[in-house]
């Protein structure tokens, strides 16, 4: 028989109220055990708690849920305890000195619910990613995929190309003898073209949905002493970089995640840019032209008593690596050295000293970060996701490119396209990538 598990779901200790849960087919005999009788199905009852020896341990409330109707699929016990360390340990101790009871592995009651068909993979990387949330759009964008968004996607491709598949197998199943090889039916074609369509249009959002996962990037770039740190500082609201008045101060790159418009934006502090006999500072420059050429955006900060002029100023940034030039917001920095600093050749001018443009410049990266984040509200595509869809893809390819294709290869090649597809939501082949997928959450969930 399956084992039951048991662990703590709720945060950290001591904590105000400590939920633990108990799943598996022991779950009512357990919670029978310790908690006396059960309260009704899914109501909430207080109850005095008693260790395996029968003395009180807490008084806590009590729920039952009989699977199948349960987060998990089985049987499942709650048992909301005070939230001190001792009394917890205290209960989990007693809890898995009772036979069939063993503590649960990270992720393990979210797999039982994916294993007893409470939720799809997608789901659960939803549910993944809901934990994960930090900000308002990530948090957003996991519910939207824990509540079955891409799900409800993918097995409508699903369906759609098990259909064309369908067609094509009936026209040589059920035609005469001999009649095959007269090549697959236009309005089939036309079919999985369009469903080919739709799941370009879902990959392009591959770049919004890595900055909503991974954060939008800006590189704090310029000459050295132009105020590059001050600001990381000023933006942070706390001491994260030296500043001293020395060119050359800033060598690691430093690292810090703001939340604008509910998007995660990481603020990278780089060494200034300039050429340097000190081998130390070298490796800080190559570092911050790297930092820069992995930056969705640079903001190039010039001081305003600096002689920097934007002409070396665009050098520095087109010098900065064999790729693209980056997006660059150019910034007039410690604005209040020069009352009346030329600012045209600049997008935005501030000082940290005052405080001056240090809102425009959130309000403009806010900006920034939300343009390249895309639709609010679109599902977020995942790694795996995307590769599983390009290679769905790639078979739809196939399909399209040999209009004369045999029936019968047509729908091999479905067939796998469909394969691929059903990978996403684990109905094929999965096992390889369940301990990927579950091994991401925490012990009690
Ligand atoms: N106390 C507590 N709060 C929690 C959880 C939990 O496990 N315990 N959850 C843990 O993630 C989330 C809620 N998830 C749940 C998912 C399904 C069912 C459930 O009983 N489903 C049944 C009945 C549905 C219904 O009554 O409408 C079912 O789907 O059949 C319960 C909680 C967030 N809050
Ligand atoms: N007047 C004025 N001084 C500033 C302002 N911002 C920074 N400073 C000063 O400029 C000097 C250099 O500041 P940093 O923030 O260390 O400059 P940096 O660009 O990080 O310099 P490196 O790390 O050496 O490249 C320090 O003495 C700061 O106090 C400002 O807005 N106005
Ligand atoms: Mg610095």
């Amino acid at each position: 028989m399956e084992d039951t598990i048991v662990a703590l779901s709720s945060g950290a200790l001591p904590a105000g109220v400590a939920v633990v849960r108990v799943s598996g087919p022991a779950a009512r005999r357990v919670a029978e055990r310790l908690a006396g009788t059960l309260p009704e199905p899914r109501r909430a009852s207080l109850r005095r708690i008693r260790d395996e020896a029968g003395a009180m341990l807490d008084r806590g409330l009590v729920l039952f849920f009989p699977g199948p109707n349960s987060a998990t699929g089985d049987d499942l016990a709650e048992f909301h305890l005070h939230g001190g360390r001792a009394t917890v340990a205290r209960f989990v101790e007693a809890a898995t000195s009772l036979p069939g009871l063993r503590l649960a592995e990270a992720g393990e009651f979210t797999r039982r619910a994916f294993v007893n068909g409470r939720i799809d993979l997608t789901e659960a990387e939803g549910l993944s990613d809901l934990l994960a949330a930090e900000t308002e759009r990530q948090r957003r964008a996991a519910l939207l995929q824990a509540e079955g968004g891409s799900r409800r996607l993918f097995e409508d491709w699903g369906t759609r190309l098990l259909h064309a598949r369908a067609l094509i197998e009936a026209s040589f199943d059920f035609s005469d003898e001999g009649d095959v090889g007269e090549g697959v039916d236009a309005g089939v074609r036309a079919e999985v073209a369009v469903l080919a369509a739709e799941i370009d249009a879902h990959l392009s959002g591959a770049a919004r949905g890595e900055i909503l996962r991974e954060g939008f990037r800006v590189a704090i770039a310029g000459p050295p002493n132009a105020g590059k740190s001050s600001l990381l500082n000023a933006l942070a609201r706390r001491e994260v970089a030296i500043v001293t008045p020395v060119p050359g101060t800033t060598r690691d790159v430093l690292e810090v995640t703001l939340d604008l418009a509910g998007l995660p934006v990481r603020l990278f502090d780089t060494a200034g840019l300039r050429e340097t006999a000190d081998p130390i500072e070298a490796i800080g420059v190559k570092r911050a032209r790297e930092t820069m050429e992995r930056a969705d955006l640079v903001l190039w900060l010039d001081a305003a008593d600096s002689a920097e002029t934007e002409a070396a100023a665009m050098l520095h940034v087109k010098q900065s690596g064999p790729g693209e030039p980056r997006p660059t917001l150019r910034v007039r920095s410690k604005a209040d050295l020069a009352a009346a600093a030329p600012v045209g050749a600049y997008d935005l001018a501030i000082s940290v000293r005052t405080g001056a443009g240090l809102d425009a410049l959130l309000a403009a990266l806010a900006a920034r970060a939300d343009a390249a984040a895309g639709a609010a509200d679109a599902l977020p595509l995942q790694a795996r996701h995307r590769a599983a869809l390009v290679e769905t893809r790639r078979a739809l390819a196939d399909f399209a490119r040999a209009p004369d294709l045999l029936p019968e290869v047509a729908a091999e090649i479905l067939r796998e396209a469909a394969d691929r597809l059903g990978r996403l939501t684990g109905r094929t082949d999965v096992e390889d990538l369940l301990g990927v997928i579950f091994s991401r959450f925490c012990i009690g969930k």
